[in-house]
């Protein structure tokens, strides 16, 4: 698939989303998770790449939604699927829904929504997806002890790109690879020819490391799992509590995580631990162990009773009042007994096995003196070595680790990924739950709805009354103020595009036509100078020139202009629309003025007052077909003429 053909991919994103595993099927079925795995591409982003790719793959050009307020209805819709996502990349994935003409696409998420629905919206569920996240990327991994190292210049750049966590050193002789083997704590060699090699240190060849960069650096994996261990253990949580199958075994994905720590590191290894906490405190240990030595020296020298001859004295003083040879001759044994209790102190808080001890002899004795003292030179070695078999120990323990992990790293991803698209599904579930959806049908022409409730309404959902309504052909609407005739176009184009998004509809039952565009105009705030007027009638000039297959819906459109013009207008509209066979529906309260002015018989519904009560009416939300509703003002004047013996409000009633 050439990405760039897709709308608004560039050259820059189609070589990111070349970089996926399986690109093409992630942007076939609109998976933004594995589209937002791509470099650089944000969630937000990959939800629109993905809604394009969509319509390419069904050939929509992406012309349903036809007028500004058409794209109101829709982000109302969508707006009121997101809100009943628990998760933002569920929010995200919703944007992939959108109202389309293409039969297949509409096919397809009719079959998402007809599974999404079956699904149980349980509480706990949704309390457990809210830890349910996109897993991160390993990233910012710095390997500081291990080294690669080649004499090649070119598998030198090659060893930089595959394995860029690893420091590379280029080595021109054998001399400089015993070098690298005692500063670091292993060294992987590319070059074949070093290949039985003797030197210091742990040094190994292997010519294919490049292919297999994962194995040289487990950190890769053992970091994923401990970054995403809230994300995975709660996807775990979800597949649980609603019961589905995930792709890995959750018994072996926890029991893994459990092994790592929040840093990567290894989790329960006693001897890994022992020679941390060796490193870590030798200095310590170093110092405790002085104290103790000089502890028992001074005691021993504060119970001695020191001979000294004179000539001893003499010469004594004559060195500067040294006492190391006093020391030697009078307490040999005192001073190699604090040798022993100090580095007995450091074997025993240190736990050091029997090489490890071999390196303390060093640390203290030679010739006697007091205070006793520790040669730093030792210690630093031995700590070079216990740090060195640490981080030998760890690799090799997280090489053995991180080759388990990775067999797990794609279910959990599959696992993680199932969890969120729950997210998606529950998310319409709930839609069709909270609004007593139903599914649609697609046949004939224009639409029937019965039993409709617009949750797009300024009332609760629950006092929204029902509204049944159905036209195929050309309609006016009229009706008394404030009687619904606005939301019920607000209800017709939100049946209509929620329809042709394939998702279930707010009715108890509805059939919609199958159609290609959607041109739904609002009414205009008040009477439009000339310029605007001469737009808006060139915008109909061109709804009208391809009318087929379309679906209008018109508020109140006499408001642009003085109503004896508007009336002859909206009759011309409507002729043409009638005569190719368009659905539309044009609320207006200029019924009488418009079918004086058309060619054709034009039909008109109506939104009755029920009465009046207390000042206020009653009205029935359904329209009635084929009546022409009674206008507000002759409501009232109907009421003053029943309530009044004069003749002018009867006069007047007539006039209506
Ligand atoms: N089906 C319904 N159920 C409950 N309330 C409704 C319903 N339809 C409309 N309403 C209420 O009536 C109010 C007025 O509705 P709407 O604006 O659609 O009337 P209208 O006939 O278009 O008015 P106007 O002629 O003044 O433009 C709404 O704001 C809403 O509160």
């Amino acid at each position: 698939m050439e990405f760039t053909a897709i709308p608004g991919v560039g050259e820059k994103t189609a070589a990111s989303l070349a970089e996926l595993d399986d690109a093409e099927a992630a942007l076939r079925s609109g998976d933004v998770a594995a589209i937002a795995r791509a470099p650089s591409i944000t969630e937000g982003r990959a939800a629109a790449i993905a809604r394009a790719a969509v319509r390419r793959e069904h050939d929509d050009d992406g012309g349903f939604l036809a007028t500004d307020r058409a794209d109101e209805i829709y982000d109302q819709a969508l707006s009121l699927l997101q809100a009943r996502a628990v998760t933002d990349y569920g929010a995200k994935r919703l944007q992939t829904f959108f109202p389309s003409s293409a039969a297949s696409r509409i096919e397809e998420v009719r079959g998402f929504a007809a599974a999404a629905t079956e699904r149980d919206p349980d509480p706990d569920l949704l309390d457990a997806l809210a830890g349910v996240e996109p897993l991160e990327p390993a990233e910012g991994i710095r390997v500081r002890e291990r080294c690669l190292a080649t004499n090649d210049a070119e598998r030198y750049a090659e060893a930089k790109a595959a394995l860029p966590e690893l420091p590379v050193e280029v080595i021109d002789e054998r001399r400089e690879l015993g070098e690298l083997g005692r500063s670091y704590s292993t060294v992987y060699v590319l070059d074949a020819e070093f290949a039985g090699i003797d030197v210091d240190g742990d040094v190994r060849v292997v010519p294919d490391a490049l292919e297999r960069p994962a194995e040289f650096v487990p950190e890769r994996t053992l970091t994923f799992f401990a970054d995403n261990r809230e994300r995975l253990l709660a996807a775990a949580a979800v597949h649980e509590t609603a019961g589905t199958k995930p792709s890995g075994d959750l018994d072996s994905l926890r029991a893994a995580l459990d092994r790592v720590d929040e840093d990567g590191g290894i989790v329960g290894d006693e001897e890994l631990e022992r020679l941390s906490v060796a490193v870590d405190d030798l200095d310590a240990a170093v110092s405790t162990a002085e104290s103790v030595g000089n502890d028992h020296l001074r005691d021993a020298i504060g119970e001695q009773d020191v001979t000294i001859e004179g000539t001893d004295f003499l010469s004594l003083v004559e060195q500067g009042a040294r006492v190391d040879s006093l020391l030697s001759r009078e307490l040999a044994d005192d001073y190699d007994e604090a040798v022993r209790l100090a580095r007995e102190h450091v074997v025993d808080s240190l736990d050091l096995d029997s090489g490890e001890a071999e390196f303390v002899e060093r640390v203290f004795g030679g010739e006697p003196s007091f205070p006793l003292e520790h040669n730093e030179e030792a210690v630093s070695r031995l700590s070079t070595e216990l740090a060195a078999d640490r981080d030998r120990r760890a690799n090799r323990l997280e090489t053995e680790l991180a080759a388990e992990l990775r067999d797990l790293r794609e279910p959990a991803e599959s696992m993680v990924e199932e969890a969120l698209e729950l997210d998606v599904e529950l998310a319409v579930a709930r839609f069709a739950d909270d609004f007593d959806c139903t599914m649609p049908t697609f046949a004939g022409e224009g639409f029937e709805i019965e039993g409709g409730r617009s949750p797009l309404l300024d009332v609760d959902f629950d006092e929204v009354d029902p509204v049944d309504y159905g036209v195929e052909g050309v309609t006016l609407l009229s009706g008394v103020n404030s009687g619904g005739k606005t939301s019920t176009l607000d209800l017709v184009g939100l049946i209509v595009v929620l329809a042709h998004m394939g998702l279930p509809v707010p009715a108890e039952r509805a059939r919609v036509s199958r159609v290609s565009e959607l041109h739904y105009y609002a009414k205009s705030q008040g009477t439009l100078d000339a310029g605007a007027f001469e737009s808006t009638l060139r915008e109909f000039g061109d709804l009208v020139a391809g009318a087929s297959g379309r679906l209008v819906l018109v508020d109140e459109l006499e408001s642009i202009t003085e109503p004896g013009a508007s009336a002859k207008i909206i009759a011309g509209i409507l002729e043409e629309l009638d005569e190719q066979g368009a659905s539309a529906v044009f609320v207006s309260h200029l019924a009488d003025g418009i079918r004086e002015a058309a060619s054709f018989e034009v039909a008109v519904d109506g939104i009755e007052a029920v009465g009046l009560v207390d000042g206020e009416l009653r009205v029935d939300r359904s329209p009635k077909k084929n009546h022409l509703a009674r206008s507000t003002p002759e409501l009232i004047v109907e009421k003053l003429a029943g309530e009044s013996d004069g003749g002018f409000y009867r006069d007047l009633l007539e006039k209506f």
